[in-house]
C-alpha cells in the first residue's frame, strides 16, 4: 500500500510519449500481449474517433493493476452548483462582471467546490463549453473524478494543486494551467490551505496549439514547454468513490481500490501542464493594437475553418510601443463571445473593478472596451516612451456561440449591478470644426 508519488515530467505537445514506473512494464513491439509483464492489464483509452486523421488522432495505452471496468454501478449524485444547464435563464446582451467567489468556511474539496457560471452547447452536441469556478479548502479524500463530457482546462488563481491522475502527477500553481483529458480519472489535492480558480470544460474538439502562419515555427506557446507526467501509480485498496460527470450530471460508484493504478503507459492522449509565464508574446512594433488572437495559447477548432469552438487567450506582461496609437484594447463589438478572468494584477483595459478571481462576460455584439478612466489616460499618454505592463495575467475563453450565464451566476451576490457605469463617464469630445 503506497500513495502515488510524482515521477517528474516529459516535455512536448501531442507527442507519442512513453513512460514506465517499473522497468520492463511497458510492452515493446505491440500494445496487447497475451500476458503483460508484472501481471498488469492492458487497456486502450481513446480521445478521438479511431479513424480521425492521423495528425489529430489521440489515444493512449495504459498498463494497470486492475482494468477501469472494475467498480460497482453508478448512481445519480446530486450537486447543487456544478452542471451544464445553460438554458435556465435567458441569454443576456448585458455586459456582466462578477467579484471573486468567496472561499468556503466549511470543508469543501475540488468537486464539491465547483460552481457553474456560464456555458454553451453541451456533451450531447459535442460542441461548446462549460465555464466553472472552483473554490476549495481541502484535498479530495478517498474519491476520484472523471469527466466523460469534455476535457478540463484548469486555471488556478489562488493556491497550488496537485493533480494525481491515472497517467501520473501534475503540480500547478497560479499562472500555470493544466488540461485533464476527457475520461481520465484523477484526484485533486491542495498544496496550500485554500484554492480557487477557473475551469473550462471543452465539449468540442480537443485543445491544440494554434497554427502560427507568418509568425513562423516558434513563438506564442512553444510545444516543448508543455509538460506531461511520467507514469506513477498507487496500489491501494479501500472503500473509495468514483465520481463520473456524464451528460451534464454527476454519478457516483463505489470502487474498492484506487484507479490511479497505471504502472506504465504510452500514447498521445495525455494530461499536461503549461506555465503561462513561458508564453512568447507577439505585439505591434509599429502602430495599432492587433486582434487578441495573437494571444492564443490553445484552441479547440470547430467544423468551420478559422472559427474556434474555444480559444484560450492570455494577456501577459508585455511592452507597448505602438506609435500614434491608442495602446490599450480598443472599443469593439465581436461576433465571438468573450469570458474573461484575472489571475493576478490589473488588466490593462480596466482601471478598477475587475479583480483577481473575478470574471467578466461580453457576449456577441455587446459593446465593450476600455473603461472611462483608461480611455482618458491612454488617449493623452506620452507615446515617445514605451509602456510596460507588468505583474499581471488575465485570460479569455472566447467562443463562437453565445455564452449563457446560469441562473445561479445571475442571482449571485458577486454579480456587479453597476458594471455598466464604468463606461457612463465617457465624455463627448466631438468638435465638427476641429481636426
Ligand atoms: O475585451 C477584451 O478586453 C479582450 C480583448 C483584448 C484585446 O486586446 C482586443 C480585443 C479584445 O476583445
Ligand atoms: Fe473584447
Amino acid at each position: 500500500m503506497s500513495e502515488i508519488v510524482s515521477n517528474g515530467y516529459q516535455s512536448g505537445f501531442g507527442n507519442e510519449f512513453a513512460s514506465e514506473a517499473i522497468a520492463g512494464a511497458l510492452p515493446q513491439g505491440q500494445n496487447s500481449p497475451q500476458r503483460v509483464a508484472h501481471g498488469l492489464y492492458a487497456e486502450q483509452l481513446s480521445g478521438t474517433a479511431f479513424t480521425a486523421p492521423r495528425h489529430t488522432n489521440r489515444r493512449s495505452w495504459l498498463y494497470r493493476i486492475r482494468p477501469a471496468t472494475m467498480h460497482e454501478p453508478f448512481r445519480p449524485l446530486a450537486h447543487a452548483t456544478f452542471h451544464n444547464r445553460f438554458d435556465e435563464a435567458p441569454a443576456t446582451p448585458n455586459q456582466l462582471r462578477w467579484n471573486p467567489q468567496p472561499l468556503p468556511s466549511e470543508p469543501v474539496d475540488f468537486v464539491d467546490g465547483l460552481m457553474t457560471l456560464a456555458g454553451n452547447g453541451g456533451a450531447a452536441e459535442q460542441a461548446g463549453m462549460g465555464i466553472h469556478i472552483y473554490s476549495a479548502n481541502r484535498s479530495m479524500q478517498e474519491r476520484f473524478f472523471y469527466d466523460a463530457d469534455g476535457e478540463l482546462l484548469i486555471v488556478p488563481q489562488l493556491g497550488g494543486l496537485r493533480l494525481a491522475t491515472e497517467l501520473g502527477v501534475l503540480e500547478i500553481e497560479p499562472q500555470e494551467i493544466a488540461v485533464i483529458p476527457r475520461g481520465v480519472r484523477f484526484r485533486v489535492e491542495l498544496l496550500d490551505d485554500q484554492a480557487r480558480g477557473y475551469v473550462c470544460e471543452n465539449f468540442g474538439a480537443l485543445l491544440r496549439l494554434p497554427d502560427l502562419g507568418p509568425i513562423g515555427s516558434n513563438c506564442l506557446a512553444n510545444a516543448r514547454d508543455f509538460l506531461v507526467p511520467n507514469a506513477a501509480y498507487e496500489d491501494v485498496d479501500g472503500a473509495f468513490e468514483l465520481i463520473a460527470k456524464f451528460q451534464g450530471a454527476l454519478w457516483s460508484a463505489k470502487i474498492d481500490h484506487s484507479p490511479l493504478d497505471v504502472v506504465a503507459w504510452h500514447g498521445n492522449y495525455v494530461p499536461y501542464k503549461y506555465d503561462l509565464r513561458r508564453f512568447n508574446t507577439i505585439g505591434s512594433i509599429s502602430y495599432d493594437h492587433p486582434d487578441p488572437s495573437i494571444f492564443t495559447v490553445l484552441t479547440s477548432p470547430s467544423d468551420t475553418a478559422g472559427t474556434a469552438n474555444i480559444d484560450f487567450a492570455i494577456f501577459p506582461p508585455r511592452w507597448l510601443v505602438a506609435q500614434h496609437t491608442f495602446r490599450p484594447p480598443w472599443f469593439h463589438r465581436n461576433v465571438a463571445s468573450e469570458f474573461m478572468g484575472l489571475i493576478t494584477g490589473v488588466y490593462d483595459a480596466k482601471a478598477e473593478g475587475f479583480l483577481p478571481g473575478g470574471a467578466s462576460l461580453h457576449n456577441c455584439m455587446s459593446g465593450h472596451g476600455p473603461d472611462a478612466a483608461t480611455f482618458e489616460k491612454a488617449s493623452v499618454a506620452d507615446l515617445s516612451k514605451p509602456d510596460v505592463i507588468g505583474g499581471t495575467m488575465a485570460f479569455m475563453f472566447e467562443t463562437r456561440k453565445v455564452i449563457r450565464p446560469t441562473q445561479q451566476a445571475l442571482a449571485s451576490p458577486q454579480l456587479q449591478d453597476n458594471y455598466y457605469e464604468c463606461w457612463q463617464g465617457i465624455r463627448k469630445h466631438f468638435e465638427p470644426s476641429q481636426a
